[in-house]
Formats: structure tokens, C-alpha cells, sequence
């Protein structure tokens, strides 16, 4: 499934890229403003509160799933969200099964002040550069997704952007190659990817390798906020929560609540 949704990824770029040759793109993102620096402020405790940075995600779908909510207006979701407190938004801009695209980051970006995240099946240059000319303040790298050589080499390429990247790994295994490519935000996605079962416990297990100075996320699975109470206990300085967000009708009070859970 990782791979296909890769393949599909790296597709749908190469059709954008005939309308908007790599050269002209990066001409674009260049001249974006810098990017937030999402990883010093992620790892900072929030002001005035014991709970996690809560990253909010804009999400349609999932593999998993299926449809979890239409979103017409993902700016004005975002705007909730960012109301409620939320640190960062995520925004899903893979087409085929997610159902995101880069208007939505757009039209986000232009909504809200707190760091977005490009959260999407990366493995080219051509789409970190795409983040950075959509606005995107941080970018997704997925260990598992990758060569651990590509990993290295594109992370140092979102780097020299500006980006802060999301490192998201699974296992042990992966911590290691993600701080081989001296990531800065490590984010534990606690569903597994081949059976799509749940495995929160996995968060504490691996929390141990994360070493200090490196922003520990949490990823998936939240429903509640004694969900979210049990990642920050297990050392989570954020936690990254899509479906039961853009499921729940008052998201602004449903980010507040998740963002004083401790
Ligand atoms: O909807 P949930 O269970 O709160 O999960 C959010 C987020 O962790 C999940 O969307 C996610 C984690 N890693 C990803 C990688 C690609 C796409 C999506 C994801």
C-alpha cells in the first residue's frame, strides 16, 4: 500500500510537471517567504499548559477508512482549528486516496498563521519544492517510503529550502535511519501500515530511542483526549490528530480540549 500510494504520488508530480518545469517551480519557492521554523516551536512547552502541541490535520480519507468528511472549505477548517489552539496544521495533499491537493494547502496557508505541514507520499525533489512554493512551512518524509540514502538526500534538500521536516517512522529500525539523516522532528505513526490495526503502546516503546533535542510526535489513533493525555504522559511534546477532528462538529473546541490533555 506505502508503495503504491508512493508510485501514485510520484505520477500525479510528473503530470504537473509538464504544465510547470522544475526550473520555473523552484523560481516560485524561492520566492516564497521563509518558512516558519516549526521545530523550535513544536519543541517548546506550550505557554501556560501541561497538554501537547496539538497538530491538526486536514484529512478527507483514508486507505483505512474511506470518506471521513467532505470539507468544502479546508480554510475555514483550518481557521478552527487554529482558533482551538492548534500549534500546527496538516494538510493531506495526496489526490488518489486522501482525496488532498495542493489548493488545499493553499487555500490553508492563506488562512492561518501557525506552521502548515505538507503531509503527502514524497520521494522527489520536484514535490518539496512544490510544498515551499505552496506555502508549506514543514514537509513529510516517511522512512519507510524511502532508501535510507533518498531519506538523507532529501531531507538535506527540504532543509536547504527552509522546511522543517516531519520524520514519520514505525519501528526502531527506522529511528535509526531517521536520526542518520539528522532529523529534527521524529513522528511515530502508531497504525501499523500493512494491517492498519492500531498499536498506541508502541508510542512509549520507541520514545526511549528518541534523544533529547529531537521534537517527539505522536501520530494516529486519537479519539479521545485521555488518548491524547496517554501519549503526552509517554513523553509526546505534540500529537498529530486527523479523524476525529474533521469528524467532530466543533473542532475548535475538540483541538482546545486535546491541547490541554496531560
Ligand atoms: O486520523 P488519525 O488516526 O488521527 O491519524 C492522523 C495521521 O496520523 C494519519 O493521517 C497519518 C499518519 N501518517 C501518515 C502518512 C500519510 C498519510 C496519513 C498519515
Amino acid at each position: 500500500m506505502l508503495d503504491a500510494l508512493t508510485e501514485g504520488a510520484l505520477e500525479d508530480a510528473a503530470r504537473r510537471r509538464e504544465d510547470l518545469p522544475i526550473e520555473r517551480l523552484e523560481a516560485l519557492a524561492l520566492a516564497t517567504p521563509a518558512p516558519r521554523a516549526a521545530a523550535a516551536f513544536l519543541g517548546t512547552p506550550k505557554p501556560g499548559s501541561d497538554g501537547p502541541h496539538i497538530i491538526a490535520e486536514v484529512k478527507r480519507a483514508s486507505p483505512s477508512k474511506g470518506a471521513l468528511a467532505d470539507i468544502p472549505e479546508p480554510a475555514s477548517l483550518a481557521a478552527e482549528y487554529a482558533a482551538g489552539g492548534a500549534s500546527a496544521i496538516s494538510v493531506l495533499t495526496e489526490g488518489r486516496r486522501f482525496l488532498g491537493s495542493l489548493d488545499d494547502l493553499r487555500a490553508v496557508r492563506a488562512a492561518v498563521d501557525v506552521p502548515v505541514l505538507r503531509k503527502d507520499f514524497i520521494a522527489d525533489e520536484y514535490q518539496l519544492l512544490e510544498a515551499r512554493a505552496a506555502g508549506a512551512d514543514m514537509a513529510l518524509l516517511i522512512v519507510a517510503a524511502l532508501p535510507a540514502a533518498r531519506l538523507v538526500e532529501l531531507h538535506r534538500f527540504a532543509t536547504d529550502l527552509g522546511l522543517s521536516v516531519l520524520v514519520e517512522v514505525h519501528d526502531e529500525a527506522e529511528i535509526d535511519v531517521a536520526l542518520e539523516a539528522e532529523a529534527g522532528i521524529l513522528g511515530v505513526n502508531t497504525r501499523d501500515l500493512k494491517t492498519f490495526t492500531m498499536h498506541p503502546e508502541r508510542f512509549a516503546d520507541l520514545r526511549a530511542r528518541i534523544p533529547a533535542g529531537v521534537v517527539a510526535v505522536a501520530e494516529s489513533g486519537v479519539r479521545t483526549a485521555d488518548d491524547v493525555a496517554r501519549y503526552r504522559r509517554d513523553g509526546a511534546d505534540a500529537v498529530l490528530v486527523g479523524e476525529a477532528l474533521v469528524r467532530d462538529g466543533d473542532p475548535r473546541a475538540r483541538v482546545a480540549e486535546f491541547g490541554r490533555a496531560a
